[in-house]
Formats: structure tokens, sequence, C-alpha cells
């Protein structure tokens, strides 16, 4: 019976990333694409979100606004109790990515012990925590396979594993069961679940899956690059010992920086 996550949002819980007016425009001129606009939410720990919204309405491209992979072109992203950007910086973000992400030369368990190894971690240490990721995520056996010796929902799996086993504070899963059956879907959901209340992380899980969607406390739609969370779209509530993003230093926020990105 899959965990069905009934807590509400901890209005007072650590901020991990707001949006304000943030926009992504892909492209120039009459080919440029308006991804995201407008854009007002905010991740807490311990938020459970489904982003939801048809194919194509900004979903990975908020998503990844979100992880610091992609920045503004317009507006602030900011993730005010870190110091700059999260990226390169393992355990804060974790990002479960759409397609395929794993490194064709590494096997398995290289590929999940590589963002451990990368902050610094130990060999043995990081072989360990793989090993124990891919277990939970019931593929323990996969360890020694190459990424092109494994199926597309075995590889998803790998993904997850990857980003569990960095314990970030933010995961950020990018349809993370779009290649599996109901019954692995669920698994990875509860896993996805059960690893951000472990971590008392917060989770947003993009999805087209209304079960998956269903089990989140919380639900953002996704219409024509306007997300609606909800919420009144104003700045949101923070908590006593957090500043607005116009109070912090510049290198603390990721401004639009319009032009310099295509
Ligand atoms: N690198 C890019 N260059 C140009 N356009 C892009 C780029 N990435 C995304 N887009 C466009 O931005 C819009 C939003 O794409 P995005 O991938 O964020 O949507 P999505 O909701 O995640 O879609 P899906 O559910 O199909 O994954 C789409 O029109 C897409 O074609």
């Amino acid at each position: 019976m899959p965990v069905l996550d009934t807590r509400g949002p901890r209005p007072t819980a650590e901020l991990l990333v707001e949006c304000v007016a943030a926009a992504r425009v892909h492209g120039r001129g009459p080919a440029a694409v308006h991804a995201v606009h407008g854009a007002h939410c905010a991740v807490r720990r311990g938020d459970r979100i489904a982003l939801t919204g048809p194919s194509g309405s900004g979903k990975s491209t908020l998503l990844h606004l979100m992880s610091g992979l992609d920045r503004p072109t317009g507006g602030i992203v900011a993730w005010p109790t870190w110091t700059g950007s999260p990226l390169g910086r393992p355990g804060l973000v974790g990002v479960v990515f759409q397609g395929q992400s794993l490194l064709p030369d590494l096997d398995v368990l290289e590929n999940v012990a590589l963002p451990l190894l990368l902050g610094g971690a130990p060999d043995a240490a990081a072989c360990l925590q793989a090993g124990s990721a891919l277990a939970t995520l019931g593929i323990g056996e996969l360890a020694s396979k190459l990424p092109g010796e494994i199926s597309g929902g075995q590889a998803q799996r790998v993904a997850v594993a990857r980003v569990l086993a960095s314990g970030p504070a933010l995961i950020l899963a990018d349809e993370p069961t779009g290649r599996l059956d109901r019954a692995a879907a669920d698994r990875v959901v509860d896993v996805l679940v059960e690893a951000a209340d472990a971590l008392d992380a917060g989770l947003v899980i993009g999805t087209h899956d209304e079960a998956v969607a269903d089990r989140m406390a919380v639900r953002w739609q996704m219409v024509d690059g306007h997300v609606c969370t909800g919420r009144p779209a104003a700045v949101p509530d923070r908590g006593p010992s957090e500043q607005a993003p116009s109070q912090q230093a510049p290198s603390e926020q990721v401004r639009s920086d319009r032009g310099s990105r295509s």
C-alpha cells in the first residue's frame, strides 16, 4: 500500500529555494520560447509538492531554475539559507533528470558514487553509501552493470539512487516514474518520500502521473509557463532567520541575466 503524504506545508520551516517573478526565455527573436514567466513559488524543508501540467508547460524548466542548473532570464531565483547557488555543491540539491543521465563508461555503482566522490568522500564510504542506495531501490544486483546493459526503467531507478545517496536538502525529480510500471513507480515514490522524510528535505516531483501527484500534499499546476501554487502570488512568508532576496548580497541570488544564455 503506497504511503500517502497528507502533511501540509510548514510555513516556518527553512526556506530552501524561492522564485520571485522568475522567467526563462529559451532562444531569441521570433524563435524565443517563454518557457516560464512570472513564477512566484517557494520550497521549504518538509514540503511535498507535485508539479503538474501539460507537456511543454514549463515543468522541467522551472525545476532546472530551482536547482541552479539554469539561470533565469528575468526575476530572481534564490536559496536564502545557502551562500550562493547550490550548483556543484553536493548535499544541497539533488536532481533526478527526466532523460538518460548516467555516464556510459562508469558502472552503476560508480555512477551513484560519483557525486559523493566529487564532493570529497573517501572511496570506501562513497561505495558503501552508493551500494546502500541501490539496495534501497531494490536494484543492488545491477551494481557492476554498465548503463548500456540495463533497461530504461532500471536506469531511472539508478538516477534516483544517485540523488538519494548524497542526502540532499532539496530533491527535485523530473518525471522520475515516466518509464516505470505502476508497481515500480509506486516503489520509487515510496523511496523518494521516505528519503525526504528521513532527511527532512523538500521534495518536488514533476509528473504527468495523477497517482503520483495525488500522493503529494501540495500540487503546483503549470499552464503555458505560469505556475499556480494555490497561494497568493506574493513573496512567500519567511521565518525570522531568513532574508528576502532583495536584502541579500547579489552573489547570494541568481538574478535575471537577460541575453547571457540562449
Ligand atoms: N533548450 C531549449 N531550447 C528551446 N526551447 C526549449 C528548451 N528547453 C525547453 N524548451 C521549450 O520550453 C517549453 C517548456 O519546456 P519544458 O521542457 O520545461 O516543459 P515540460 O512541461 O517539462 O514538458 P514535458 O512534460 O514534455 O517534459 C517547451 O515549449 C519547450 O519546447
